[in-house]
């Protein structure tokens, strides 16, 4: 039908908290119908896992190197995405063959765009054998081979959905808080610029895990009983990232949790939040107009002290902050709608990233395609 394709996306993105599952219809350009959506929670013990995966990760030299357990938990991870697949299609009475492609993001282990180099962990062939739908994958490596930051890749996705925004605003600036936040400014000539704007929520979770021994601060409670420690936050502000002629893309090692004499409970992760909020504002002074409305998404959009802090800070420059729910969007599913999306766009060989989103020198298409092996 007219070009268009059935798409699954599947994200674990940093913040290591889980996989979502999102189901999309789309001719991989302007026509994008968004269909259910499902997060899968990884229990403490895998998110351990993942996490010395981080730490394996630091010896590679090469991207398909896999040292330490760094091949179990790959295999295992693949495997948690082939379960989180079908009961996807099992609760929404899908079949996989009426699925044309998933879009595999899998899971950043590593991520140097100053050596070129990006590791996603997760085996395409796996999981389209697991799941008996084809899947396109590693969909970062080519734009950072035609010398792009290899991140954000969801922008396409974003300029899309301007198309149809239901908010009047313009310019319109999608922002993402996951773990590390990014912004689509879509200009009012259509243009895309993007970049990753700072720490999200990674900051703000490591330190409520190791000081409190919860995961991250649900909806912002803890930081609600704290006060911004300046010099804390000027620490993470005056970083040379937020003020470089260049934008760059960010591992999530690249800001660091204060160390634990820094501040209380309370004040760390109200100084956090603040800095997840100020980040974005900071960032976007490098866009070429501020943006009359940011739509965000992501996880923090839930944490409301840093929602307060990043409309205080918006409304100064005269820009309104809503929710992607106000859009009409849903900004949990976002980026696993995105990468059913570009998986789409991968199968038409268009470009996923463009100079305006990654600095690649021209617009590239990426992605690897995996048919399921034919059974015996
Ligand atoms: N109810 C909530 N209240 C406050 N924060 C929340 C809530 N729910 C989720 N979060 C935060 O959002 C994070 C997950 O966000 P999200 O799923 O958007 O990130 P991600 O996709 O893993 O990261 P990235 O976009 O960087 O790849 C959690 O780790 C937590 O910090
Ligand atoms: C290397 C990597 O996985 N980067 C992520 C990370 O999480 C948020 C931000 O940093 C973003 O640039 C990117 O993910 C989103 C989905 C993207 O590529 O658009």
């Amino acid at each position: 039908m007219d070009g268009m394709k059935t798409a699954i996306g599947l994200m674990s993105g940093t913040s290591m908290d889980g996989i979502d599952v999102a189901l999309l219809k789309t001719d991989g350009e302007q026509r994008v119908e968004r269909g259910a959506f499902l997060g899968v929670r990884y229990e403490p013990a895998f998110r351990q896992m993942l996490k010395l995966a981080l730490e394996d990760a630091k010896e590679v030299g090469e991207r398909s190197q896999r040292p330490g357990q760094l091949r179990e938990i790959e295999a295992e991870l693949t495997r948690r995405h082939a379960d989180a697949v079908s009961q996807f299609l099992h609760q929404n009475g899908l079949k996989p063959s009426d699925i044309d492609v998933i879009g595999f993001h899998g899971q950043t282990v590593l991520h140097r765009p100053d050596r070129a180099l990006t590791v996603q962990l997760g085996s395409g062939q796996l999981l389209a054998d697991l799941t008996g739908a084809p899947v396109v994958y590693d969909m970062r490596a080519n734009d950072m081979v035609h010398g792009g930051q290899g991140a954000p890749l969801v922008p396409a996705y974003h300029a899309a959905l301007a198309e149809n925004l239901p908010l009047q605003e313009r310019p319109v600036c999608f922002v993402n808080i996951g773990g590390i936040s990014n912004l689509t400014f879509v200009g009012l000539d259509g243009s895309i610029i993007a970049f990753d704007s700072g720490p999200g929520n990674t900051l703000i979770d490591q330190w409520v895990e190791a000081h409190a021994g919860v995961p991250f601060d649900q909806g912002g409670m803890i930081a609600s009983e704290g006060r911004v420690v300046s010099a804390l936050a000027e620490g993470y502000l005056s970083s040379s990232f937020f003020t470089a002629s260049q934008r760059r893309s960010l591992d999530r090692n690249d800001f660091l949790p204060p160390k634990g004499d820094d501040a209380e409970l309370a004040d760390g992760a109200r100084t956090l939040a603040y800095v997840a909020a100020a980040s974005i504002i900071r960032s976007a002074e490098h866009l070429p107009q501020q943006p009359a409305l940011y739509v965000i998404c992501g996880g923090g959009r839930l944490n409301s002290v840093l929602m307060r802090d990043l409309s205080a800070l918006a409304a100064a420059q005269g820009s309104r902050v809503a929710c992607a729910e106000e859009a009409g969007l849903d900004g949990d599913a976002m980026e696993a709608e995105a990468w059913a999306y570009l998986a789409a766009r991968s199968l038409k060989h268009l470009p996923l990233t463009f100079p305006g989103t990654t600095g690649v020198r021209q617009p590239v298409t990426g992605g690897v395609l995996r048919y399921p092996h034919k059974k015996e």
